[in-house]
């Protein structure tokens, strides 16, 4: 049986650099993986969404030209064209990921699925077929999260879609009705509606992004009715029926009310779970959740001695930077003797709908919640002079600032680069830079950043 001194078990956001590390720092050390090397943000995540994401934004362009002067004729989407693009961007990043890890000095990369025997060993079922032991004094577990089916009626008999399957697709469905109106319904229904695919979405809570300020649902909501997407809130789906004309039949329980939608595609969008179920964690006392999340403490180690938890699969905010941090904290910690925790991290986050949502700190609901004293800073996009030259006034800026030591607490920037413009504002948070400073801070004229001086000046007076 093989002895190694660490075995980091799925090549995500988290296992991968933190093998190669390993390994350089002089620890002989094996990566597990059993499906492909990148996990899911450069298989079946971020990476072929956002490139899946760009195509849609060049059909939008394009069938809204005619106001900049601009009058393209007959314009259409090329499925197959837009596939193959993604899986070239998805294959550059996993194989060079992978060439990376296999010219790594000390480090093995072992392809199959890892299971616990007891805390010190593992059980590694080949993509070859065979099984192998392998030991280690130190182990991590990033093996990610996936899809969260929910149990309806007759949803096991339709052909349904998910995150993954959806990427593959051979033809622009007639008809998608996806469950579940957060980052990966809207990505996907807005990508799909300008793709050419009517688009339902029904929304369990009161409004889509339910977790941000009323404010944001309620202009993503305009947004998308602007693109006639449908949405349904206060909504799930209680059955599903294959018809024999292939359609499929939805019955819907709409705020109270039972009505029946047809469709050809369905995606399930209502959240993810952590992948723990077969790793037999039991064998090891690592503990875990009520979801299957493993538990940690600040600095990701589990209740086992010498087993960490990075990523998805520790519950808690689930985006690839998180993941990347994990692996900066449990690194530095170890091998460089550091003490970081994870506790009261920034957690910056993009939902990539066109207009983006930059997002990061409090939100105006929890600022109130904690009783805070804070002002709201907020600026129509309308009133942002890039937006108008450039052509899409759509969202607005919101900034949540500390109203008695004048301190960024929160933003929210719902624009075009959206993202881009919420992280200046998440380094001034970082620096301790005021309000006040930003909104007499000199920015190149006439970059969406600019604005920033008009958003704080929104608070004078
Ligand atoms: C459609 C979609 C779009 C997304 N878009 C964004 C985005 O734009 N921005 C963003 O920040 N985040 C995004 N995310 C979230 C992001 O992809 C994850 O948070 C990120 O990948 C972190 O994952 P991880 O490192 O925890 O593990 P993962 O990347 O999920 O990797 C886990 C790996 O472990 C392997 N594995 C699992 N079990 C075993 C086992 N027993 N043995 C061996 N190997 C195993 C899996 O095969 C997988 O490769 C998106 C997610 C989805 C689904
Ligand atoms: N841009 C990004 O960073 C990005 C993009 C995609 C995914 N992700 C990550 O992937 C994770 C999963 O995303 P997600 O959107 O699937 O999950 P989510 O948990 O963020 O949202 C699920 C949504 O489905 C709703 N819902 C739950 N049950 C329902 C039901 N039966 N019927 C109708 N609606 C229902 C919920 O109210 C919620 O709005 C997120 O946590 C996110 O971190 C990030």
């Amino acid at each position: 049986m093989k002895q190694y001194d660490a075995i980091v078990i799925g090549s995500g956001q988290a296992g991968g650099p933190l093998a190669k590390k390993l390994a350089l720092s002089g620890k002989k050390t094996a990566l597990i993986e059993k499906r492909w090397v990148g996990g899911t943000c450069v298989n079946d995540g971020c990476t072929p969404t956002k490139t899946m994401v760009a195509s849609a934004k060049m059909a939008y362009l394009a069938a809204n030209s005619v106001p900049l002067g601009v009058k393209i004729k007959n314009f259409s989407v090329d499925l197959e064209q837009i596939r193959k693009r993604k899986d070239e961007v998805v294959h550059q990043f996993r194989n060079g990921s992978q060439k990376g890890i296999e010219s790594t000095k000390n480090l093995d990369l072992i392809f199959g699925d890892a299971t616990f025997i007891d805390n010190k060993t593992i059980l590694v079922k080949l993509n070859s077929g065979r099984e192998k032991e392998f030991k280690a004094e130190l182990f991590f577990i990033n093996t990610g999260a996936k899809t969260f089916i929910p149990d309806i009626e007759g949803l096991n008999d339709i052909d349904y879609l998910t995150s993954t399957t959806i990427l593959d697709l051979e033809e622009v469905p007639e008809h998608l009705l996806i469950l579940g109106g957060n980052y990966i319904g809207l990505e996907f229904g807005q990508m799909f509606r300008r793709f050419g695919s009517n688009v339902t979405i029904l929304e369990k809570s009161d409004r889509i992004v339910s977790r941000e300020d009323e404010d944001i649902s309620e202009e993503l909501t305009k947004i998308f009715k602007a693109e006639d997407i449908s949405i349904y809130t206060k909504t799930t789906a209680t059955s599903f029926k294959k018809k024999r004309s292939g359609k499929i039949s939805v019955l819907i329980s709409a705020d109270g009310k039972e009505e029946k939608i047809k469709c050809t595609h369905v995606l399930i969008a209502v959240g993810r779970m952590p992948q723990t179920e077969t790793l037999n964690l039991q064998k090891t006392g690592v503990e875990v959740d009520e979801h299957g999340a493993i538990r940690t403490n600040n600095k990701l180690e589990t209740s086992a001695p010498g087993i960490y938890a990075l990523g998805d699969v520790k519950g808690g905010p689930a985006f690839t930077h998180i993941s990347y941090n994990d692996y900066t904290v449990v690194y530095r910690n170890l091998i460089e003797n550091a003490d970081l925790s994870i506790k009261d991290r920034q957690v910056p986050y993009c939902m990539f709908t066109d207009p983006q949502l930059g997002r990061v700190g409090l939100s105006e609901t929890e600022a109130k919640k904690r009783g805070i004293n804070y002002k709201v800073a907020k600026l129509p996009m309308a009133y942002v002079a890039r937006a108008i030259e450039t052509g899409d006034t759509r969202g607005f800026m919101k900034a949540i600032v500390d109203a008695d030591t004048k301190q960024i607490l929160g933003a929210a920037i719902l624009g075009v680069e959206g993202g881009e413009t919420m992280t200046i504002l998440q380094m001034a948070m970082s620096g301790g830079i005021t309000y006040e400073e930003i909104r007499y801070y000199i920015f190149a004229h006439p970059l969406f950043a600019e604005s920033l001086n008009n958003l704080f000046m929104a608070l004078e007076g």
